[in-house]
């Protein structure tokens, strides 16, 4: 920031008694001379200091209005692969999907191919990740304000109400614990089949406790940050005390705490060291303030016991494929913003869908829509629900793997 510039010196009136009227007459113009120019000086300074005080006033509103950018949602990574006069060529992480987007304002001049930069919903570029923050923000999805509730969640009626005693009531009112000389849990782990809810439901506790969730998947931990796991974890508790109140959502957790192997290579070793570091942070959990902890496993079994133990994941909670009440619930949710014809009968789909999870129940729903869309109506009918019901089916035997919905 350049300084600014010193106050021009006070003209001094220096009148001599012993000076004739025309000396004084002429020490007097110089001193009015000498005023004059002093008041210019400062007039200018004055204007100077204008133009740099709006500058500044444009700037903090930028600033702030990044700010409530960051804040608001969750961003993504990506490559800047092309910096073209027509925009810049972006490659999403994780889909690899590729898009031409707009210089925005948190575009520099410095921008290059290979930088990597977070992106908002609209692939709007928000910020040029540096080196440090990049491999922390890959691994890590920072949510100030998660999007979902607990009336977003069909079924689960149980699961969310033990959510809600073991994190919910510890987040949101600490002292009831000290004041009856317990400890809460430090950490619940749910388990059950893929899209079941259980990512949901620790979304929704840190809405509904206004805390920051942070979310990191093991799977990636071990696969794409080969060698960083263990820094990646003692960085992912940091992040959490820097957000307090949090909520830290480590999803498929038996991708770093399966049961050791016999085998040793390199590999195994590695991922050993994430583990230790993991338990190492949750021992030394309860001295870091308002942070839960909730972890989420599709392979139970798998499990290494010690992350089971009393202070580590201490509260198991089951998250099932949901019954013929909670897919009703569920179609109910996922079908409220479609235009439904009368006849559609969700609780007949919810009784053909034995097996389906919520996610496969969010999948029918809008293959049902895309058929509407194909004949060219904005009403969904009970036909196009049993056709998109067939093609699930058609899928599912032809592939012999699980049902999967385009
Ligand atoms: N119980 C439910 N109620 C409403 N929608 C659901 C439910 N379960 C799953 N869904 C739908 O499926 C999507 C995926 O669910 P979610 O990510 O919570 O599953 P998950 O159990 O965490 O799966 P994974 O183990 O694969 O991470 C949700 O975004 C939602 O659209």
């Amino acid at each position: 920031m350049s300084r600014s510039p010193s106050l021009p010196e006070r003209p001094h009136l220096d009148l001599d008694p012993d000076m004739s009227p025309e000396e004084r007459l002429e020490a007097l113009r110089d001193h009015f001379e000498e005023v004059v120019e002093v008041n210019q000086k400062l007039e200018e300074q004055l204007e100077v200091a204008h133009d740099r005080r709006e500058e500044l006033t444009d700037e903090v509103d930028s600033l702030e209005r990044e700010n409530r950018t960051l804040k608001s949602s969750s961003l993504y990574v990506a490559t800047a692969e092309e910096v073209t006069d027509d925009g810049i060529i972006i490659k999403q992480h994780g889909n690899n999907q590729e898009v031409l987007t707009e210089n925005t304002a948190a575009v520099t001049e410095d921008l290059e191919a290979g930088d990597r930069v977070a992106i908002d919903d609209s692939f709007g570029i928000q910020a040029v990740l540096d080196p440090e923050t990049d491999a922390r923000a890959q691994a890590m999805q920072i949510d100030q304000s998660p999007a979902v509730t607990y009336d977003d969640i069909g079924g689960l009626e149980e699961q969310t109400q033990e959510v809600v005693e073991t994190v919910e009531d510890p987040l949101s009112d600490p002292k009831q614990f000290d004041a009856v000389g317990i400890e809460p849990p430090s950490g619940v782990l749910l388990h059950g089949p893929p899209g079941t809810g259980k990512t949901m439901l620790a979304r929704a506790v840190a809405n509904e406790t206004d805390a920051t969730f942070i979310r990191m998947a093991g799977s990636e931990l071990v696969q794409k940050f080969i060698g960083e796991g263990a820094k990646l974890v003692r960085d992912l508790f940091e992040l959490a005390s820097e957000h307090e109140p949090a909520v830290i959502f480590i999803d498929e957790i038996d991708a770093i705490a399966s049961k050791r192997t016999e085998s040793k290579t390199s590999g195994d070793a590695e991922v050993q060291r994430t583990m230790m570091q993991l338990l190492s942070e949750m021992d030394g959990f309860e001295d870091r303030g308002n942070i839960r902890i909730i972890a989420a496993t599709n392979r139970f079994d798998m499990l290494d016991r010690a992350i089971l133990r009393p202070g580590r994941f201490d509260r198991l909670i089951e998250v099932p494929e949901p019954d013929l009440e909670g897919r009703t619930r569920i179609l109910e949710i996922h079908t409220d913003d479609m235009n439904l014809a009368d006849a559609v009968d969700l609780e007949g789909i919810a009784a053909e869908t034995e097996g389906f999870t919520g996610a496969e129940l969010a999948s029918l729903a809008t293959e049902a829509g895309m058929f509407a869309i194909r004949d060219s109506r904005a009403e969904v009918t009970m036909a196009d629900f049993n056709n998109a019901l067939e093609k699930v089916r058609e899928e599912d035997d032809t592939s012999g793997t699980p049902i999967a919905f385009a």
